[in-house]
């Protein structure tokens, strides 16, 4: 189930909201100006999907996103767990890469067709931790603080929508509250 947990950003002791309610959270992130939506998991993609498999099988939505949101290129990333030293090491790069705190000057729209990851808002003073599932359509608004962690074992597709034909860009403010707050592993261990 999708999580959202929220504590003071110099206090990650002090849970201040948990809940697992969609509308909840929702309602929650409507005001920072994020975007939530479920969408029904399209079953069958392969394990390792290319970006056309992915879109196709969620054409109607991707579309509807892409219309209303002026959205010029749309692809799909995936992370296929895979038992091998290379693959560890891979992961364990992207993992970090992610896991500082950056900002973008585009709308970061995330949709996961398969797995998990934690996105860590820093807002206002606080740390909102959404932990996406397959379903969840997360629109994190432009020139938003967040970090985000796949967990060490990284295991997820996800369709990416840019505004811009750069694909993405990070700005890293150079801080690793990452550090501090639960990771994705604890977050989806509950
Ligand atoms: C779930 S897609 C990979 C994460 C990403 O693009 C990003 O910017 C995280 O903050
Ligand atoms: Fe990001
Ligand atoms: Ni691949």
């Amino acid at each position: 189930m999708t999580l959202l947990t929220v504590w003071p950003d110099d206090d990650p002791t002090t849970v201040l909201t948990r809940t697992e309610d969609g509308d909840t959270i929702a309602d929650e992130l409507k005001q920072l100006g994020v975007r939530f939506e479920r969408w029904p998991v399209v079953p069958g993609l392969p394990a390792a999907p290319t970006s056309d498999e992915v879109l196709a099988a969620y054409e109607p939505y991707v579309s509807r996103v892409v219309e209303n949101e002026g959205y010029i290129l749309v692809d799909a990333l995936h992370m296929t767990p895979e038992d091998t030293d290379e693959w560890r090491a891979k992961a364990a790069e992207a993992r970090q890469k992610f896991l500082n705190e950056h900002t973008h000057d585009d709308d970061e729209d995330r949709f996961f067709a398969r797995g998990a990851g934690v996105f860590y808002l820093h807002v206002h003073g606080k740390v909102y931790a959404v932990l996406c599932e397959a379903g969840d359509l997360l629109s994190v608004p432009a020139n938003t603080t967040h970090w985000f962690d796949m967990g060490t074992r990284p295991d997820y597709v996800s369709i990416r929508f840019f505004h811009d034909e750069d694909g993405w860009v990070g700005n890293f403010t150079g801080a690793r509250l990452a550090d501090s707050f639960p990771d994705f592993d604890t977050l989806a261990r509950r």
